[in-house]
Formats: C-alpha cells, structure tokens, sequence
C-alpha cells in the first residue's frame, strides 16, 4: 500500500529551527508515514496534487511534544504520605516507616509486568491528551534485575501497544534496596557487573541514568555506573544537583552525558563542563515546586555558556506526581522565568537532544512527522494560559492519533 501523503495548509508554523520558534506565518507541512517531506511557506510549496489536504484553520503547528524525563512505570501511591506531611510528620519519620522511594519499590515488586501496563497506561495517555509523541520512561522501583528487566519491559510494551515513542533509561542506581541496606557499594556492584550488562545486552535500556546525591549515590558510585554503561555502549544521564551540589554534572560531562537533569544546585564549573560536553540541562519545574524547594537552577548561566534547556514533568509517585507537560511549559515560565521560546525549545528540539534523538523536535524535511495542530495563534499562549488543552490534533509518524 502507497504512503498516504498529507498537506497540512491554514496554519503558522512554530518549526523551532532557529534560537526562536522558527516562525513562517502562512505556512504548509507535507508529509508521510515516515517523514516530513516539506515544511516552509506556502507560496514556496510544491505541489502535491496526491495529497489528503488538511485545513489548519489558522491554528499553530509544532513538532510533537517530547517529555524526556519520566519514572512513568510505577505502581502503588504515595498520597499519604503526602498527606502525613501536611500533618507534620517529617520526611525522617516517613522513610523510617518504610516509606519513600522503598514504599514504591515494595509495591513495584509486588506487581506483574501487565499490572504495571496496565497501571500506567492512562498516566501515558493523559500525556498524549496533550500532545506529547515520545516519552522516556525510567526504570528505578525494581532495583533488583529481575524487576529493573520487568519495568523496562512494561515500557518497550507501552510503546508497542500506543501510537506513542518510548526511551527507556536503565536507572537501577535510583535507592539502595532493602536486602543491600547499609551495603551501597555491594548493590553497586550488583548494578555494574549483574543488571546494566544483562539488561543492555537484552536491549532494553537506551541509556543509562544515577541519583548522585547525598541521600542517594556519591560521584565515586555513579562513575562505577558511568563505566558499566560505556562498557555496555549506553549512554549516560544524570540525576544531578537536586539538593546538593555533589558536582555530578561534571562527573557526568566528563562521560559526554545526554543530559543532566534537576541542576538547582549546579555551579559554574559545572555548567562549563555541560557547554563543553554539549550535555543538556533538563530543568523540573514539578518536583522543585513539588518539594517547596527555593534554590533556582541556574538559568544565567545555562544561558550565557549556551547550554541547550529542557524543560520535562520527571512524572514519579514521589517528588513530582504530575501528568501535564503543558502545566510545566507554565511552570517553566513562572518559577524559573525561562522566556516562552525556551520553554516551547524545551519539550521538542533541546528535549530530543536530551534524548540523543535527532529525528524529531524541528518540524524540517527528513525528520519525523510528529506534529501537533493547537488552537493558539501566539506560540507564547503555550506557556502563558495552563489548566486548558488547546491541543487540537496530533499526528505520530505521520499517522494522526
Ligand atoms: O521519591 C521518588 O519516588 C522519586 C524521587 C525522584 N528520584 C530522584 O532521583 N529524584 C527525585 O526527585
Ligand atoms: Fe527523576
């Protein structure tokens, strides 16, 4: 069967191939099953008389949303926990009861792979309500091999059974386990010898993703991992600089990271070393405004050293329970005053960079055709109204969903 060719017209074009949003006001996307075939001003479109024409009604057309840092597979709750908080009980006291990342380690356990499809699928399509078309999916609540392999599993399912990308990162370094508890260099060498080998080696992991942070690893554990993922030839991200500068983001630079993510506590020599490395800086605005946290990543000089921001929901039961990457467009703006451009940059181009995809996140011929119509004219209305989904179409490698 010939690839069907689709010519969306009527519509302004955020394609997101300059420092800006791109914008060509009257513009044409061309399309099929496996790539943009043009995208650019109408009156230099050529003509394909073949094509289903599609009326954009003067809408706004982006490159599908990209949220790429997510612990989307998880079972269990941790809304008393939440609630025990705001009667006073301390984080201390909470973890001392088990609770915690432990709390959703036990629950994960506790589940088959199908439950946790099944528990996470309306998570994955609450975010494709708002237009997202790849997502990465972090393991972390096994944290042993056989439950680290099944939440990876459950990710590559989701991708199989939804209209949806998925990258899953390896992030077994994410908590001690209870059988390793007080022994944290032995569950390393658990991590580095036992489960990254053999999950890289089934092909589940696209990366590979540590806690370096005073309650989690320490930057002599995380470059055990680093080293376990290069050996595997995966790439490496980091949890880095969430409450602490435990300098990780240069530990991790100095591995060429896709990204580092969190960053309120990032330094300068830590944002030179990302520059200079051309890792990402993934900033949550979820779990900064989640944790009632004060310390801004440094956005100054993530600006003025050039280095390329995502913005991402690090949707997890724990610190960030949020579904809405469009609500972190909006957070973005407001709590860390990124400017709307950056933040739109932030869920599709710098997000994919995080990702290492370069197929995805510019609306550019050969690319592609993951694309979302929104009923906006002004590309800051992204960022600027939140609580409303203006999303009105969205199509995932051409295929509209
Ligand atoms: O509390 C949880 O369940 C995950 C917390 C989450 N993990 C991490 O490394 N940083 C976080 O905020
Ligand atoms: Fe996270």
């Amino acid at each position: 069967m010939t690839t069907p060719l689709q010519r969306i017209h009527n519509v302004r074009l955020a394609t997101m191939t300059d420092a800006g949003y791109g914008l060509i006001d009257d513009g044409v996307v061309v399309f099929d099953q496996s790539q943009i075939l043009y995208a650019g001003a109408r009156s230099k479109a050529p003509e394909y008389p073949q094509a289903e024409q599609i009326d954009g009604y003067g809408g706004l057309l982006t490159p599908g949303l990209i949220d790429c840092h997510t612990h989307l597979v998880w079972a269990g709750s941790r809304a008393d926990e939440f609630a025990q908080r705001l009667h006073g009980v301390s984080y201390a006291d909470i973890a001392a009861q088990g609770g915690g990342i432990a709390a959703t380690v036990r629950a994960t356990r506790a589940a088959t792979e199908q439950q946790l499809v099944a528990v996470t699928e309306p998570r994955l399509k609450a975010l494709m309500r708002e237009g997202v078309t790849t997502v990465e999916i972090k393991s972390g609540y096994g944290l042993s091999l056989a439950d680290e392999r099944k939440q990876l599993r459950a990710a590559r399912q989701l991708a199989v059974q939804h209209p949806v990308s998925v990258a899953t990162t390896l992030l077994a370094a994410h908590a001690v386990p209870p059988e390793f508890k007080d022994r944290a260099d032995a569950y390393i060498d658990e991590v580095v010898n036992c489960i990254i080998p053999t999950l890289a080696n089934e092909g589940l992991a696209d990366a590979v993703d540590a806690f370096c942070e005073s309650v989690g690893f320490s930057p002599a554990q995380t470059e055990r991992v680093f080293q376990a993922a290069k050996a595997a030839n995966l790439p490496v991200k980091l949890h880095a600089e969430q409450l602490s500068n435990q300098h990780g983001s240069a530990l991790a630079a100095s591995y060429q990271a896709l990204s580092c993510d969190h960053l309120e506590y990032l330094d300068e020599a830590g944002v030179k070393a990302m520059a200079a490395a051309g890792t990402v800086a993934v900033l949550l605005p979820g779990a900064f405004y989640f944790l009632r946290e004060t310390k801004q990543p440094p956005l100054a000089l993530l600006r003025e050293h050039g280095v390329p921001i995502a913005v991402s929901t690090d949707a997890n039961p724990g610190t960030s329970p949020i579904l809405s990457l469009q609500l972190m467009l909006q957070m973005a703006a407001t709590l860390f005053r990124m400017t709307p451009e950056e933040c739109l940059r932030g869920v599709t181009v710098n997000a994919a960079k995080a990702l290492g995809l370069n197929d995805r996140g510019q609306l550019r011929e050969g690319l592609r055709a993951d694309l979302c119509l929104w009923n906006v004219d002004d590309p800051a209305a992204l960022t600027y109204q939140f609580g409303t989904n203006p999303l009105a179409a969205c199509w995932h490698q051409g295929a509209r969903r």
